[in-house]
């Protein structure tokens, strides 16, 4: 059984239906991202797969355990860390106390490892760490926003646009840092908008989305090799 697995998800806005039928899985050690056209539902897939609409229907099971009704919050006790379009980080805040927001669910030993661990990734935070969060660039509270995300050690990453409007030397240094955190045996569900042929590099497998439902499920090797699947991923619109 895959890390997560999602099958039938339906969810919109009130009235307005924009998931349909959605289906994906993530696995272990495995970044999988989902590109498609401005519009086409990546940001509420994610919100629906962590609960944040009401009314979806449908299935969304995270290492076996059905989250469907559940609370945002019991997600990450699941072993679920988020990170939504634009982060989360608190700007009023130092570095290390939005690390320490992350962490507050942890026991003292864990919480302390967690921040450890997030100077290690991002050793700027580190140097930083008791100026104000406001004090840092667009692309370092991104940094801090993945930092705080991946300080409780998630099983399962889900990561909206992560490098959207991030100069090219930060969109590597974080990808890097993503990629490591796979290879630490995490499953990582990678929303792309900007350079999709960049963050694909960095990706095992890649789903196109459009209008609301998946079009279609490759290997990243398979579309990066191949123009016709490229052209069918990215002609819809011009990112790429
Ligand atoms: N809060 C909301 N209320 C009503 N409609 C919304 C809301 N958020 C998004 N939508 C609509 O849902 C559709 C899908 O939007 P969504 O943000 O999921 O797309 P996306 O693929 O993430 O694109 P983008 O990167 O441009 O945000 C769009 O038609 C959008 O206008």
């Amino acid at each position: 059984m895959s890390l997560l697995d999602v099958s039938g998800l339906s969810a919109g806005y009130g009235k307005i239906s924009v998931l349909h039928e959605v289906g994906l899985t993530v696995d272990d050690r495995e970044i999988v991202a989902v590109v498609g056209p401005n519009g086409a539902g990546k940001s509420t897939l994610v919100q629906a797969i962590m609960q944040l609409l009401k009314d979806a229907s449908g299935s969304v099971v995270v290492n076996a355990t059905e989250c469907g009704g559940r609370r945002t919050s019991e997600l990450s006790r699941l072993g679920v860390g988020y990170v939504p379009q634009g982060g989360n980080t608190f700007p009023d805040l130092s570095i290390e106390e939005n690390l320490r927001v992350a962490v507050r669910g942890s026991a003292s030993v864990a919480a302390e490892r967690g921040l450890r661990r997030a100077y290690e990734r991002f050793p700027v935070l580190g140097e930083r760490r008791h100026q104000s969060a406001s004090t840092l660039s667009g692309g370092e509270r991104q940094m801090l926003a993945v930092a705080a995300a991946m300080a409780i050690e998630p099983y399962l990453l889900i990561l909206d646009e992560p490098t959207t409007g991030l100069a090219p030397t930060i969109v590597q240094s974080l990808s890097e840092s993503i990629r490591a955190y796979r290879d630490g045996g995490a499953g990582i569900l990678w929303v792309v908008e900007e350079n999709p042929l960049q963050i694909l590099k960095h990706s095992d497998r890649v789903y196109l989305m459009q209008g609301g439902v998946m079009r279609r499920e490759t290997s990243a090797a398979a579309m990066l090799a191949d123009e016709g699947l490229r052209e069918l991923f990215f002609g819809l619109d011009h990112t790429a």
